[in-house]
């Protein structure tokens, strides 16, 4: 089974897709931050890096997804972050901020729908909901160099493609968790909490059987 956890900057991926994987065995396959050569010139000049950083992501996350489709026909994966946010929130708000040119953008997007071809979906999307202030906090506690900067107003404007997205996400089984009031890295209960809410929502390990918030 392909799982995949979706959410803005500093929202809990990687933390809730360790803990999960811990819990119930699973395998996680995170994104590629570490050794991301784009990543820190981008947050310094985005309009210069956007097509860069969207193409290292893009090639990056279909490696994974390809990768899901052997591993998950006899495990579970958890992936850290889909293919699907690249393209429709971080990609499309570059383009709509005016710092991804139209060419660039046309050229990205026809990759996009070109991969998205041969790729199977996750069967069960968890999107982690969380306001500016919890993002903030979280982003400032990693204390990443290249996050230090991130205008209040970037994260806006994911959070309301984020919302977007899964308002229109149509390819499996979504399961939205308001994280704001959450701390699962550290209250036990508050990572129960969340446990018992997959619990319900999934068969771990063979079928699906959802009920949405
Ligand atoms: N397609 C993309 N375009 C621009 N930036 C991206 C893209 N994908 C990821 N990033 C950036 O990569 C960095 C790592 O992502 P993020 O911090 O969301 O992952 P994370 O550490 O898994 O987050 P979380 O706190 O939810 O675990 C962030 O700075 C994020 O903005």
């Amino acid at each position: 089974m392909h799982i995949a956890i979706t959410g803005n900057i500093g929202a809990g991926k990687t933390t809730l897709a360790t803990r999960l994987a811990e819990h119930y065995g699973w395998e996680v396959l995170y994104e590629a931050v570490e050794g991301n050569p784009y990543l820190p010139p981008f947050y310094e000049d985005m309009e210069k890096w956007a097509f860069h950083l969207q193409i290292f992501f893009l090639n990056s996350r279909f490696e994974q997804v390809l990768k899901i489709k052997k591993l998950a026909e006899d495990k579970t994966i958890i992936q850290d972050r889909s293919i699907y946010e690249d393209a429709y929130i971080f990609a499309r708000n570059l383009y709509e901020s005016g710092k991804f040119n139209e060419t660039d953008y046309q050229t990205y997007r026809s990759m996009f729908n070109t991969i998205t071809q041969a790729i199977s979906h996750p069967e069960l999307m968890i999107y982690l909901r969380a306001d500016l202030p919890k993002l903030q906090r979280q982003i400032s506690k990693r204390n990443r160099d290249f996050e230090r900067n991130i205008d209040p107003d970037y994260l806006l404007k994911l959070n309301v493609l984020y919302e977007d997205f899964v308002n229109l996400y149509t390819h499996g089984k979504l399961l939205i968790i308001d994280v704001n009031n959450l701390n699962y890295a550290e209250n036990e209960e508050d990572f129960q909490t969340i446990v018992d809410l997959i619990d319900k929502n999934i068969n771990v390990g063979t079928q699906l059987e959802i009920n949405p918030l």
